[in-house]
């Protein structure tokens, strides 16, 4: 995949959010997010048919705007709406059954939460992989430690240039420069955006931010 489209990369799902979940994601869109997640889990999350009508509105907000559309974890409903990919953890399908089963152009995205998982999310051939916690985060209940940035400049040192890393967890507008140097190619964020009062705003900020520091 093109390391780009994960500069500014929104993850979302109807809890994250202070106002209307469409609402927010076409702001975040508006203002330039390169790639989305629809991830719907946690305390008060859609179910069934709910969800899958949420994520199909969602897809067609990031179709409109040409932006790839991923789903969290639910290999079927991915496949059920023809989403563009599908993110997986460590306790998830294992990528090697999501390629399986998934058309050849999807984009497969697999967590790391150190070194070891990260080499082998490299050699199970993953479109790119998703570091953290650099910090800590209260979106995510069952977050591990944070590894700081120390433990993203190892991740990077271990895989080499050749693979896309996205840093992920509590991540601000003020880690940006930081974050970049360390070896990423971009943020994952969810309540930076999704918590704000004006996600077009925010996302605008962190977007112009990341074209500093970026080609
Ligand atoms: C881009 C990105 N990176 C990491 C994660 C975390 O995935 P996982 O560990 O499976 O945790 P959940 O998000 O499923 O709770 C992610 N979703 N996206
Ligand atoms: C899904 C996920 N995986 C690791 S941390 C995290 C939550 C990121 O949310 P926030 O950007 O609000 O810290
Ligand atoms: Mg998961």
């Amino acid at each position: 995949m093109n390391p780009s489209l994960l500069k500014l990369y929104f993850i979302m799902g109807s809890n994250n959010c202070i106002k209307d979940p469409l609402e927010v994601l076409e702001e975040a869109l508006k203002a330039g997010i390169t790639l989305f997640q629809f991830r719907e889990k946690g305390k008060g999350a859609k179910q069934k048919e709910d969800k899958k009508e949420l994520a199909q509105k969602m897809k067609a907000l990031c179709r409109s705007y040409k932006v790839p559309f991923l789903v969290n974890d639910d290999i079927q409903l991915a496949l059920e709406i023809e989403a563009d990919g599908i993110h997986v953890g460590q306790d998830d399908e294992h990528i090697s059954v999501v390629r399986a089963q998934c058309p050849s152009d999807w984009i497969i995205g697999v967590s790391a939460t150190n070194v070891t998982e990260a080499v082998q999310a490299k050699r199970d051939g993953a479109d790119y992989i998703g570091v953290g916690p650099i910090f800590s985060t209260t979106t995510k209940e069952d977050a591990k430690k944070p590894m700081g940035l120390s433990g993203l400049i190892t991740v990077r040192k271990s895989v080499g240039k050749s693979i896309p890393i996205v840093a992920i967890g509590g991540i601000q507008f003020s880690h940006i420069k930081d974050i970049l140097q360390a070896g990423a190619d971009g943020i994952s964020i969810i309540s930076a955006i999704s918590q704000s009062r004006s996600p077009f705003q925010s996302t605008l900020l962190l977007k112009q931010e990341l074209d500093l520091y970026t080609r």
